[in-house]
């Protein structure tokens, strides 16, 4: 493991663009397809601000979410509505909306992880887990990444690849995320975090 520490915010994008570029490089030569995993929170404008600075064949890419709140695209909480405005819709990098793999909304929290996880079956490859090539991590202030709280019983899930969660401690309750059997099987984690005081 390697932690990587900046001086400020656009370092942090600097240095998690480099990790990008190389990864996906790397990925398109072993397989001809880049998987990676997002998440929500600063994440996002951070890719919207580094991606634009990279070498890759964006065609390449499929990008799955780390974990999703169950809210309609056009709500604020919705991590997919926030990489479409962010993203998608302004054409800041050649990445297409159906590249992105997203939640089933509308279903309960149990039928949204289900059918995401035949969604992950179908697009990476598994040994016997499915293996990412790169997922990009947050961290909140109470320690939780994806939607992983501190102290909740899905830290213990062991056979489900996306869990249900339907008591999540920061809203919205509802939310899909992956489980640590799959996080810790991917070829590359990258958590990133600013903390208060950086610019
Ligand atoms: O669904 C969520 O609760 C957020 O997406 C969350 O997982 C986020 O990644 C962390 O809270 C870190 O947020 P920052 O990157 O803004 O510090």
């Amino acid at each position: 493991m390697g932690v990587t520490v900046v001086e400020n915010k656009n370092e942090v994008i600097v240095a998690l663009s480099k990790l990008i570029e190389a990864t996906a490089t790397e990925s398109i030569e072993r397989n001809g397809l880049f998987n990676i995993g997002v998440s929500g929170g600063s994440l996002v404008s951070f890719l919207a601000t580094g991606l634009t600075k990279i070498s890759t064949d964006f065609s390449k890419w499929k990008i799955f979410f780390c974990d999703e709140r169950l809210v309609p695209v056009a709500d604020p909480d919705s991590t997919f509505g926030v990489y479409k405005k962010q993203l998608i819709d302004t054409e800041a990098v050649s990445l297409k909306e159906d590249q992105f793999v997203t939640v089933k909304q509308g279903v309960s929290a149990a039928e949204a992880a289900e059918e995401y996880a035949a969604k992950i079956k179908k697009y990476i490859p598994l040994s016997p887990l499915p293996r990412f090539d790169l997922l990009l991590l947050g961290m909140g202030p109470d320690g939780h990444t994806c939607s992983l709280f501190p102290g909740h019983a899905l830290l213990n899930e062991t056979a489900k690849w996306v869990a249900p969660i339907t008591d999540s401690p920061k809203p919205p309750p509802s939310r899909i995320t992956l489980t640590f059997p799959v996080i810790n099987a991917a070829r590359v984690c990258a958590f990133c975090s600013v903390w208060k005081g950086k610019g």
